[in-house]
């Protein structure tokens, strides 16, 4: 039986200040539980919207859903199912037991290094789960898609300018080409069904920070790739220095910049990009046409970066500034792949999305810390695990005690939290359920998928149904490279 997204009320009212999606459909969200998913979870829910997530929870944790839900005061309504996309049976189920009006696409791995070492695995989970889903889609029609791209598919950027959507893709990574090729694959899916599929592809900057409440942020596994969440566990005293990979690039001060968007204008930038879909999606059932005639968006990238480049040290210095006291840090060689700047233009998601990013460097650097501060082992599920640490991480750490090379000391000590107040989650009311005669719980989240029909449990219980599960990580994103002195944003791009 079809499934069409309904038509809203009117073309121009935004999905931020009166959602329109249909009462009975649910907005599909994979990998819903990582860092960029759970904050659009927070801003999804708080416009009302009824939400289905799917994560396997490999990279991340069930506690971020709860929290997100507390977040959004209880509004809107989350139902949770543990499902592997590359377990297309179960997918199935999901969406035997929903109508979904359009889904965001998270779930899949992301981590640059670990890519070359297993690129079959990276293939298969990011291409085929995606595929997976897609089949899925166009079989209970729901052609409304947001994936999860990245500015890593610009590969070697061709020049110090910003970059815009237009320019040539080249992925380096095989991390990289999963994100590549799948948007070839939405390319040639929205070519095959003209006037049909509303799809949009985010490449996201660099996404940094954590929600302002310090209740959701990055949780990363092991130790962080990535600049600041390993700055924020050096400022936590879980790791003694923050390497600098790098002084000698072509830029103000020598080390690599990027643009960095704070993670809660990225999720904005979610239902920005619902927002777009949805007015494409009304059009099919009105007689609004699209600029080019056609009454369906097909597929297009859109940048989510500020536009501004940072360097290294421009971070670690507004980190130091939001922790109170100056971070230790000593630069070794340059990471191999490293390019010296990658910023945004961000001038097209301003104008068609009418989006646009809002928060400071120091708003990234105090709602990282406040989410570390509050949060040092990450979310509850993982603290044995952060606790212990692996062998790997000590064997760091102990390398990194003996070097005396830092630039300065660290003490965890004088940690001081940014002044904000952290929002204290409010036990919500049980949101209405999809069923109704379901047994009510705390929470309404479901988990489900091994059972014909699904099963509302509390938080407790679901960690018990949930037990196992295989393969994947959700997902998060990604990245590239601009300049700046220290401390002076520079807008657009320059040396390198
Ligand atoms: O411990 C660290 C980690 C990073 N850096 C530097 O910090 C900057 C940012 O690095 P990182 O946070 O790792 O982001 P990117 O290298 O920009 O990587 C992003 O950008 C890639 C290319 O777009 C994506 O593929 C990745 O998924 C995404 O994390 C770069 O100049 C790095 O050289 C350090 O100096 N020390």
């Amino acid at each position: 039986m079809p499934h069409h997204i309904r038509p809203a009320t009117s073309v121009s009212d935004p999905l931020t200040s009166s959602p329109h999606l249909p009462e009975q459909d649910a907005i599909l969200v994979t990998g819903g539980a990582g860092f960029i998913g759970s904050h659009t979870v927070v801003q999804l829910l708080s416009l009302g919207l009824r939400l289905v997530i799917v994560d396997n929870l490999c990279n991340s944790s069930e506690e971020a859903l709860h929290r997100a839900l507390e977040l959004a005061g209880n509004k809107g309504e989350l139902f949770f199912h543990k499902v592997d996309l590359l377990d297309g049976a179960a997918l199935e189920k999901v969406f035997e037991l929903y109508t979904f009006s359009a889904c965001i696409h998270f779930a899949g791995l992301k981590a640059v290094g670990e890519s070359s070492q297993i690129p079959i695995g990276y293939y298969q989970t990011n291409v085929t789960g995606t595929l997976n889903l897609l089949q899925l889609l166009q079989r209970y029609n729901c052609r409304n898609f947001i994936f999860s791209s990245s500015a890593t598919v610009y590969g070697l950027p061709s020049s110090t300018d910003p970059i815009r959507e237009d320019a040539s893709l080249g992925a380096l990574n095989p991390y990289g080409r999963t994100k590549q090729y799948i948007e070839e694959i939405l390319r040639d899916i929205a070519n095959s069904e003209p006037n049909q599929w509303n799809i949009i592809m985010l490449r996201y900057f660099n996404p940094v920070g954590a929600h302002e409440s310090g209740r959701i942020g990055e949780d990363p596994n092991g130790i962080p790739n990535n600049l600041m969440p390993f700055v924020a566990q050096v400022a936590i005293g879980r790791r003694p220095v923050i390497n600098v990979f790098g002084n000698d690039y072509e830029t103000p001060d020598g080390t690599g910049v990027r643009d960095y968007i704070h993670i809660v204008d990225l999720a904005r930038g979610h239902v920005a990009a619902l927002n777009k879909i949805q007015s494409f999606s009304m059009g099919a059932h009105t007689s609004v046409h699209n600029s080019n005639g056609t009454k369906s968006l097909g597929c297009v990238p859109y940048n989510l970066g500020s536009g501004i480049g940072y360097s290294v040290m421009d971070m670690i210095e507004s980190m130091s500034k939001a922790v109170g006291r100056q971070l230790p840090y000593r630069v070794i060689e340059r990471r191999l792949g490293d390019v010296a700047l990658c910023v945004a233009d961000p001038t097209l998601s301003a104008h068609d999305l009418d989006w646009r990013a809002e928060k400071t460097l120091q708003d990234m650097c105090n709602d990282l810390w406040r989410w570390q501060i509050q949060n040092p082992n990450g979310y509850e599920a993982r603290v044995a695990t952060a606790a212990s640490g692996t062998e790997e991480e000590d064997e760091e750490e102990g390398t990194l005690r003996e070097d005396s090379d830092v630039a300065s000391v660290a003490s965890t000590s004088s940690a001081s939290l940014p002044e904000t107040s952290p929002s204290t989650p409010t036990p919500g009311e049980l949101a209405p359920s999809v069923f109704a005669s379901l047994p009510v719980t705390l929470l309404p989240i479901i988990s489900t998928i091994a059972k014909p029909a699904p099963v509302m449990i509390s938080a407790e219980s679901l960690k018990a149904v949930t037990a196992a599960t295989p393969l994947v990580k959700p997902v998060v994103a990604t990245q590239v490279p601009v300049v700046s002195p220290a401390g002076s944003p520079a807008r657009g791009a320059t040396a390198c």
